[in-house]
């Protein structure tokens, strides 16, 4: 079964920008998708228009995109808002385009689990205490006493990925989630990542410019390329034997890949 399918997907922009052309791949249950290319090749658009989120003037011109097997495009407002968080849920680059700075993590943090599931306020901190302990947050009582501007970015970001998962969602649709943190804590988090998936059985589409984390967590690898979808294929093939000449120049540009190194294309 797959959780996820894009058939076809143009997307374009107000300005006549076409940012992803005739794009098609699966993402199938339980599985992890990394989805690299360089700068402006398409990869936010594409999972963006799949939470429902493109940015003003940017409209799915063609294509269908499935959610367990119905098409997210019609969906009414009030059903992608449903889905959306409980079913399937999303973390960006920066926790702070997700966090409200002025607001404490804790009570944010408990009416978004209580905007989606009927719990007392205690219940929901329970529930939101024992998400931050699985992201490995030392002292959860204290993330939630703070205020993000009070927590480092590696922290910030594990408290996202709590929020996100909370709600046990199928699909977790990450863009950059690592790229803002340093190396050593970029490992930690794509390791807590993979621990939550092994854990909850949510598939990820993870957005990355960086080939190591693609390399460390996926199943199978996107790659694009100016809008376009260059491969698609099991993690192993397009990194050991890539079928794609952009591919093949785009590895042959990264330092040899080691488990544990982090190489970035740009
Ligand atoms: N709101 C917008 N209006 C017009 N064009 C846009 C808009 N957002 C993105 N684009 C264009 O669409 C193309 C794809 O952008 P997108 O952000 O999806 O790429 P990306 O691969 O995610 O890049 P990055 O890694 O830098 O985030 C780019 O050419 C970009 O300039």
């Amino acid at each position: 079964m797959n959780v996820l399918e894009f058939q076809d997907i143009s997307v374009i922009y107000q300005n006549g920008k076409t940012a992803v052309h005739n794009v098609s791949f699966t993402v199938p249950e339980h599985s992890i998708v990394a989805v690299v290319g360089e700068s402006g090749s398409g990869k936010s658009t594409l999972i963006r228009a799949a939470m429902g989120l493109l940015s003003t003037g940017g409209s799915v011109s063609q294509g269908r995109i499935l959610f367990e097997g119905e098409n997210l495009l019609g969906f009414s407002k009030e059903q992608i808002r449903s889905i959306r968080g409980s079913e399937m849920a999303m973390i960006f680059q920066d926790a702070g385009d997700y966090l409200n700075p002025r607001r404490k993590i804790g009570p944010q943090y408990i009416e978004t689990i209580r905007c989606h599931i009927q719990v007392s306020k205690k219940e929901a901190g329970q529930i939101a205490l024992d998400m931050l302990s699985r992201l490995k947050l030392a002292d959860p009582e204290r993330i939630m006493r703070s205020y993000p501007f009070q927590l480092s970015g590696g922290m910030r970001q594990r408290a996202a990925i709590a929020m996100a998962m909370s709600m046990h969602p199928k699909l977790l649709l990450a863009d950059e989630p690592t790229s803002a943190l340093d190396v050593t804590v970029q490992a930690q988090v794509v390791q807590e990542m993979l621990k939550l998936r092994e854990d909850m059985g949510t598939a990820i589409v993870i957005v990355t410019h960086n080939m190591g984390v693609a390399s460390r967590m996926a199943d199978y690898i996107a790659v694009m390329k100016n809008g376009y979808l260059r491969e698609f294929g099991a993690r192993d093939q397009v990194i050991n034997a890539p079928r794609d000449e952009y591919t093949q120049q785009m590895l042959m540009a990264v330092p040899e890949l080691e488990d544990e190194q982090i190489v970035k294309i740009r």
